[in-house]
């Protein structure tokens, strides 16, 4: 369900008056079709405003030109209840932890008995009851330079680069909550940096990361794009000892709404 309206998803959202919202882009009922849990049926409810902007980025109306449309956490979860077969929830974005509110949202989904996946950047930590935090770190590889910036001339470069990896806010992330650990991967430069962010998460943290838990993602956003990048991403799995993950949404329907 596409939404439209009228907040403001741009800062992060503080808790206020009566009713809890987010800003809300999409709520859909598809499979889940990235990483360990990859081919679940699950309710996404994607928010919309980011703190980075990844060039590449699949969800722009939730970062580059993010939607506006709020929905009361009440609308929210009896959307997800309308899905009866459902008893998987992901919640994405844009960035779902610049939201306070997610953890209210989390909060109720999961005394209703739901497993939660929450899609993360990484980079901010958040107390929630979460059943996996799906970390997708951002590389090098994802910074929106002059040449690669899909709507301006570079001016986030800077503050992408500045941001998008916080050794803390991960550790934290890996050391509360299951985790899996799921990198874009552009092309076999992207590798060097992966085992050196690594080591430095190993070291912050008390818990062992295993390289299965290490999901190796191709880039693309159509069929047509995963032709030209899965089986290089897929080898670079074996080679290193690292999963591979699909982008199975992808491969069954493309880049279609709602899927
Ligand atoms: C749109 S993001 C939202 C959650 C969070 N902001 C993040 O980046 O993890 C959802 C997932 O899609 C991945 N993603 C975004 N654009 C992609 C692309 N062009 N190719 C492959 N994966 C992409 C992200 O890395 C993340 O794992
Ligand atoms: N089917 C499907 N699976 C997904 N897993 C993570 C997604 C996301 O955008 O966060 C996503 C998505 O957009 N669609
Ligand atoms: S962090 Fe996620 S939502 Fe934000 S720009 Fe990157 S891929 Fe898009
Ligand atoms: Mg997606």
């Amino acid at each position: 369900m596409p939404v439209n309206s009228t907040a403001d998803p741009d800062a992060s959202t503080e808790t206020g008056g009566d009713a809890a919202t987010l800003p809300i882009n999409e709520l859909f009922y598809s499979l889940q079709g990235e990483g360990t849990l990859a081919g679940m049926p699950s309710v996404f409810v994607r928010t919309s405003g980011c703190n980075l902007r990844c060039w590449f980025c699949d969800s722009y109306h939730t970062s580059w030109e993010p939607t506006h449309g709020a929905m009361t956490l009440d609308e929210i979860v009896a959307d997800v209840e309308s899905h009866e077969q459902a008893e998987h929830v992901v919640l994405t974005g844009g960035e779902p932890l610049v939201h306070e509110q997610s953890v209210e949202l989390l909060e109720r989904l999961d005394e209703l008995g739901y497993h939660t996946t929450v899609e993360t950047n990484g980079t901010i930590y958040r107390d929630a009851p979460i059943d996996l935090a799906s970390i997708s770190p951002k590389l090098a590889s994802s910074t929106p330079t002059t040449e690669r910036d899909p709507k301006g001339d570079g001016e986030w470069a800077e503050r992408h680069e500045d941001r998008r990896i916080d050794i803390d806010a991960l550790a934290r992330l890996v050391d509360t909550y299951d985790s899996q650990l799921k990198f874009v991967v552009t092309g076999e430069a992207d590798l060097p940096e992966i085992e050196g962010l690594l080591a430095r998460v190993r070291d912050a943290t008390s818990t062992t990361v295993a390289d299965s838990d290490v999901l190796l993602m191709p880039e693309g956003v159509t069929r047509e794009q995963l032709d030209d990048s899965r089986n290089a991403v897929a080898d670079l799995a074996t080679e290193y000892g690292y999963r591979y993950t699909p982008r199975l949404h992808v491969d069954l329907w493309n880049d279609a709404p709602g899927t």
